[in-house]
C-alpha cells in the first residue's frame, strides 16, 4: 500500500477541540452533542405490563469539527456507531438531539424537503458496490442518476458529457466502453469506481465512505483508496471514512476518531494517535492489528469480553468492563460482579462451580443495569458470614495475581446487613473528551484527568 501523501490541510485542534481562529473559516461541518437513538419495539408482554420501550443509543453525544479537505476516519468495532454517525452527517438518519452545522444550517433540524437539495453536496459511498448499483440500469443511467434527480443538466448531450467526464476521472476508460454496460459486466473494483463516479458527478463537497474497500479483492483495495485521494485533491473533497480497519485508516486519514459504544473516546491527528495512543481502547485496537511479519507472533486479542449491548450500556466509561487499567470511578456496577464470577466459574471443576454458585441465592439481582449498591442473599444452607467471606477471599486472591483485576478497585464496601451481604461500588463518573497536554489529541478517559486539560 502506498505511503500516505502529505495533505495540505492537516487538522489542527485547539483547546476546545475545534479549529483554531485561523482555521475556523475552513470548517466544513460542525457537530455538537449529536445523539441518534433507535427505539426498540417492546414485545406483546412488554405492552401488557406497560414496561417502557428501550432505546439503542447508537450515537451518544458526539462533538466533531470537520475541516475542508480533511479525511476523517471513524474507527471502532462493530456496533460502535460509526455507520450511524456517518449516515446522520448526511441526513440519512435523523438525529435525536444535538446539531450538525453545515453552510449555516443545522442539518439535524432540517425537514426532508429542505434537506433534499443539500444532498447534492453530501454523498455516501457504501460498502457493497454490487448492492449499490441497480442491476437493471446501464452505467450511463446509474452514474448520471444524481444529475437527473437534482436537475443539473439541460439536455442529453450535457448529461453524456458529464457522465463521460466522471467515468474518466475514476479510471473507467475509455468511457465509451462502459457507458452501455450493466453492473454485472464489471469487476468488483470497476463497480466501486462506477459508484465513486456517481458520488462525484453532482460536484459534492463531502463524501462519507462506509467501508468502501472491505468487499473488494486485496489487489484493488489500495488502488481504490489512491483513486479517492486523487479525487479529493482534484475536486476539493472532504471525506469521512468509516472503517474497522486501522491499517487502511492509517494510510488514508488525516484525523482519526476512535468510537466505542456511540461515543468518540479518542480523536486526533492520525500520526499522533498511532504513535502514542492514549485511551486503553485505542491501545488495544492498535495492539490487535495483525503483525505483517509472521515470525513476530500471532495477532493479539482485544481485551476480554465483547462490545456491550448499546441498549443497556455500562455505567461511567462504557469501556470499563474490558479495560485492564480501569480506576475506582470508571463506573463499576453489579453487572460487573456477575461477569467476574462467571469468568471465574468457567474455569472451575463442576463440583467447585456448584459449591461457589450455591453460596449466592439471588444471582439474578446482579443482572440489573446501573446498580451501584446491591444486596446479595446467601444460598440455601449458607449464611451471610460465609458469603461475605467468599467475596473477601476473591478480592484477596486478586490482589496477589498479575495482571491485577481492576474490578476490585471499584468496590468500596462489602458488609453483612440483615442476613444479606451488601456490596457498594464507587460513584461512577462519565469521562469527558478533553485535550491532552503537549498533544493535539483529545481523549475521554479518567487516566487523563481534568488536570491534564
Ligand atoms: N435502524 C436501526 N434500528 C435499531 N438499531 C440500530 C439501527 N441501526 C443501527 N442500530 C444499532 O446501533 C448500534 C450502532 O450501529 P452501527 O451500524 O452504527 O455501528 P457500526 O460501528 O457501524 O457497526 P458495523 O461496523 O457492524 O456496521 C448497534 O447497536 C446497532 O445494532
Amino acid at each position: 500500500m502506498p505511503t500516505k501523501p502529505d495533505t495540505e490541510s492537516v487538522a489542527v485542534l485547539d483547546a476546545d477541540g475545534g479549529a483554531g481562529d485561523g482555521a475556523r473559516q475552513d470548517v466544513l461541518m460542525e457537530v455538537r452533542d449529536l445523539q441518534v437513538h433507535f427505539g426498540m419495539r417492546g414485545g406483546a408482554l412488554a405492552r401488557l405490563t406497560g414496561r417502557k420501550k428501550g432505546a439503542v443509543k447508537a450515537v451518544d453525544g458526539v462533538d466533531l469539527t470537520l475541516r475542508k479537505g480533511e479525511v476523517l476516519g471513524l474507527v471502532g468495532e462493530s456496533g460502535s456507531g460509526k455507520t450511524t454517525l456517518g449516515r446522520t452527517l448526511l441526513g440519512l438518519n435523523r438525529a435525536t438531539g444535538g446539531s450538525i452545522t453545515y453552510r449555516g444550517q443545522d442539518l439535524a433540524q432540517l425537514r426532508e424537503g429542505r434537506l433534499r437539495p443539500m444532498r447534492r453536496m453530501l454523498q455516501m459511498v457504501f460498502q457493497d458496490p454490487h448492492a449499490s448499483l441497480n442491476p437493471a440500469m446501464t452505467i450511463r443511467t446509474a452514474v448520471g442518476h444524481p444529475l437527473r434527480i437534482h436537475g443539473l443538466v439541460k439536455d442529453d448531450d450535457e448529461y453524456d458529457a458529464k457522465v463521460t467526464d466522471a467515468l474518466e476521472r475514476v479510471g473507467l476508460t475509455p468511457p465509451e466502453r462502459f457507458l452501455d454496460k450493466f453492473p454485472a459486466d464489471l469487476s468488483g473494483g470497476q463497480k466501486q469506481r462506477a459508484v465513486l463516479a456517481r458520488a462525484i458527478i453532482a460536484d459534492p463537497e463531502l463524501l462519507v465512505a462506509d467501508e468502501p474497500i472491505s468487499m473488494l479483492d486485496m489487489s484493488v483495495r489500495a488502488k481504490i483508496l489512491q483513486l479517492m485521494l486523487d479525487l479529493k485533491r482534484d475536486l476539493d473533497l472532504t471525506y469521512v471514512y468509516v472503517t474497522h480497519d486501522l491499517a487502511s485508516a492509517k494510510f488514508f486519514c488525516d484525523t482519526i476518531a476512535i468510537m466505542y459504544l456511540g461515543r468518540i473516546v479518542e480523536i486526533g491527528p492520525t500520526d499522533q494517535v498511532f504513535s502514542d495512543p492514549k485511551h486503553p481502547y485505542t491501545k488495544a485496537l492498535l495492539a490487535a492489528i495483525p503483525e505483517p511479519d509472521p515470525h513476530r507472533g500471532v495477532p493479539r486479542d482485544l481485551p476480554r469480553g465483547e462490545v456491550p449491548d448499546a441498549a443497556q450500556p455500562p455505567l461511567g466509561c462504557s469501556f470499563h468492563p474490558r479495560c485492564p487499567v480501569a480506576l475506582a470511578g470508571c463506573g463499576w456496577e453489579a453487572r460487573d460482579l456477575r461477569a467476574l464470577l462467571e469468568r471465574r466459574w468457567l474455569d472451575l471443576p463442576p463440583q467447585e462451580y456448584a459449591r461457589e454458585k450455591g453460596l449466592i441465592g439471588n444471582l439474578d439481582v446482579l443482572s440489573a443495569p446501573r446498580l451501584t449498591t446491591v444486596a446479595l442473599a446467601p444460598g440455601k444452607g449458607h449464611d451471610s458470614a460465609e458469603l461475605v467471606e467468599y467475596l473477601r477471599q476473591l478480592r484477596e486472591e486478586a490482589s496477589e495475581t498479575e495482571p491485577r483485576e481492576p474490578f476490585w478497585r471499584g468496590v468500596t464496601t462489602m458488609r453483612e446487613d440483615g442476613g444479606q451481604v451488601v456490596v457498594e461500588f464507587a460513584a461512577p463518573a462519565d469521562p469527558k473528551l478533553l485535550p491532552v497536554v503537549d498533544s493535539d489529541v483529545r481523549v475521554a478517559c479518567h487516566l487523563y484527568g481534568e488536570s491534564q486539560a
